[in-house]
């Protein structure tokens, strides 16, 4: 009898195409790409340019729509739903951290961090969020506006927005593109306790070999397909791997 534990998938593709354009300037950019996002796991998706990283992401996500194949968030079907449908699944149940901000110019930080809970008229968790702008220390940044806040500090609210609704899953694309090597570092060892001590379920897309080393687990792309994965990333590893692949 088997003992292994039962892993809950997240969120998941099967056959998953994207085309874009079409006759001569048509591009693939997923290629019938099958794969599961465990929950409560950090996974990193990395390839060369090019290789579909960030359309794996954003038709995972639902924010973007696959030509072909399906994809689910958790029990969810999105493919085949109404734009309404998606928007509320996206606001259910996922966060998104992306390497622009995206943070409201003339709202505080605190403002901006409570912003899609308050759009979705959902109540804030006190508890939640004092827990939150302490792990990221934000305790004293939080009536400042964005432009009153360094690149990292910046980021760090991006964050916490991402993870103040507790979304079933987080997206992140590039987070730690836009810092020092101090701060990225910072951040990532965060979202690597959001996962560890809190569960979250989190899928980053990267360039970095050491912001992978902090995943449980890399998907590596090529050509829209999903050619390997490695478990427990060293970035030592990671970049043997990316050399292999001609990177
Ligand atoms: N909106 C679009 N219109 C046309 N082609 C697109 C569009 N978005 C992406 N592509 C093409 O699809 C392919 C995959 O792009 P994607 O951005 O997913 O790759 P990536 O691995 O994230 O690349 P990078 O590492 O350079 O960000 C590329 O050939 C790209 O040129």
């Amino acid at each position: 009898m088997s003992t292994s534990p039962t892993v809950t998938i997240a969120a998941s593709m099967r056959g998953g195409t994207k085309d874009y354009g079409s006759g001569d300037a048509a591009v693939r950019a997923l290629d019938g790409l099958d794969v599961d996002i465990a929950q409560s796991e950090f996974t990193a998706i990395m390839g060369p340019s090019g290789s579909g990283k960030s359309t794996l992401l954003h038709t995972l996500a639902g924010l973007d729509r696959l030509t072909a194949g399906e994809s689910w968030i958790g029990e969810t079907q999105i493919t085949g739903l109404s734009e309404d449908k998606i928007t509320q699944v996206r606001r259910d149940k996922i966060g998104f951290v992306f390497q622009a901000f995206n943070l409201i110019p003339s709202l505080s930080a605190r403002e901006n961090i409570t912003l899609p809970l308050d759009i979705a008229g959902r109540d804030v968790d006190p508890q939640w969020f004092e827990e939150i702008i302490a792990i990221l220390g934000l305790g004293d940044r939080l009536t400042h506006l964005p432009a009153e806040l360094s690149g990292g500090q910046q980021q760090r609210v991006a964050v916490a927005r991402a993870l103040v609704a507790r979304p079933e899953l987080i997206f992140a694309d590039e987070p730690s593109g836009n810092l020092d090597s101090r701060s990225g570092a910072e951040l990532l060892g965060f979202m690597r306790r959001a996962v560890k001590e809190f569960g979250q379920t989190i899928v980053m897309v990267t360039h970095d070999p050491t912001a992978a080393s902090y995943s449980d687990r890399v998907l590596f792309l090529a050509d829209g397909r999903i050619v390997d994965e490695m478990r427990e990333p060293t970035a030592d590893r990671v970049l043997d791997r990316m050399k292999q692949m001609g990177h």
